[in-house]
């Protein structure tokens, strides 16, 4: 049986435990990275993984079953999606939820003119935590549903962090607000704002003579990102960053109250919950499993932009249908 083939563009964070998490998938094969620096300046995780130019995989369409895209939401996977989308099947974790529609929209463009498919925003939010909204939203269409995240640290806000100019590395944990989540525990299904759920906490190793209230503020006013929460920014060291936040971990909840009944009086609580020792490791495999479904998918002569919901769970596992039809019991 051909294994699928994978390239990794962008060997970030997400990048390299992509490169960690084909090796937990027996069907799938890592063809190798494609990155915007000189190759020869990555060391990948695994020595014997090929390295080359963004150039280079224009001339790969027949090596690549599937690119994960690996760069960053904000300023990198606008530019990069539609490229490779013109050329590959592409999965990616794109999270600036506010411009979901519109990079659908260029990806679905890009991907349908050349017979390929792109799975878009594949994650755990938006990702798993979309689909997860609405198996709950559509199986009790009478209740509300909450999501809260962290305390953790999200890659999208410190990604966004680092492309302030000035930023030399940041880290930002998402903190969310006790008292929400209490009420909505104790199912007052209470109405909440973005700044009543959760705040924000930035730290940032600033360039050598950067200006420290211009990046203040810009944190604090930068739309999609800081600009409806309260954020607060502190500025630290290169060796207090590596000491006193390492890793990269995260998680949250997604939680569904609903009623039925001739008088709603039966109460219903659904809860998807998300501990993770590693954000990337985890948004990694969800990707690497969306990869495979783009695959069998595009076979299948599917192609255009979708999303987490348009996929059948079947097509995420790497169990046969009678495997699966035996798992059901
Ligand atoms: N939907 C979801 O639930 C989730 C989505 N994400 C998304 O994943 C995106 C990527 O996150 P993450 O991997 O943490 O971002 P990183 O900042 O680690 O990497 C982003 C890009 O920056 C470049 N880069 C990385 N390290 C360096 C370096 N040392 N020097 C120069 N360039 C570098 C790489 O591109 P190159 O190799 O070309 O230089 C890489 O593709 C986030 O922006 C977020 O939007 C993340 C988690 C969950
Ligand atoms: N996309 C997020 C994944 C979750 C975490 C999150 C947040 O902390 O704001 N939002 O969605 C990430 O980049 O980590």
């Amino acid at each position: 049986m051909n294994k699928i083939r994978v390239g990794i563009v962008g060997y970030g964070n997400l990048g390299k435990s992509v490169e960690l998490g084909i090796r937990q998938n027996e069907d799938m094969e890592l063809v190798g990275v494609f990155t915007r620096r000189d190759p020869s300046s990555i060391k990948t995780i695994t020595p014997e993984v090929n390295v080359f130019t963004m150039d280079e995989a224009k001339q790969m369409t027949a090596q690549v079953d599937v690119m994960v895209l690996c760069g960053g939401s904000m300023s990198d996977m606008p530019v990069q999606g539609p490229e490779f989308a013109s050329l590959f099947n592409t999965v990616d974790g794109y999270d600036t939820h506010a411009k979901i529609p519109e990079y659908f929209a260029a990806m679905n463009k890009k991907a349908a003119a050349a017979q390929k498919i792109c799975i878009i925003a594949s994650g755990w939010d938006p990702g798993m935590f979309s689909i997860n909204r609405l198996y709950a939203e559509a199986i009790l269409p009478v209740g509300d549903t909450y999501t809260f995240w962290g305390k953790g640290i999200s890659q999208g806000h410190s990604d966004a962090l680092r492309r302030i100019k000035g930023v030399k590395d940041a880290k930002q944990y998402t903190i969310p607000k006790e008292q929400a989540i209490n009420a909505v525990r104790r199912g007052e299904m209470p109405e909440l704002s973005t700044r009543e759920k959760h705040w924000r906490e930035c730290f940032v190793v600033l360039e050598e003579g950067a200006d420290k209230e211009r990046i203040e503020q810009e944190i604090k006013t930068m739309p999609n990102y800081f600009a409806d929460y309260d954020t607060e920014v502190h500025f630290i060291t290169e060796e207090e960053l590596s000491k006193d936040h390492p890793g990269l971990p995260h998680g949250g909840l997604v939680i569904h109250h609903g009623r039925t009944g001739l008088d709603e009086e039966h109460h219903h609580v659904i809860e998807y919950r998300l501990a993770l020792d590693s954000n990337p490791d985890f948004t990694a495999n969800v990707l690497i499993a969306f990869a495979r479904a783009a695959y069998r998918l595009n076979h299948e002569g599917v192609s255009g932009a979708k999303t987490v919901v348009d996929i059948a769970p079947a097509y995420l596992s790497g169990k046969s249908a009678e495997e699966l039809r035996k798992s059901l019991i």
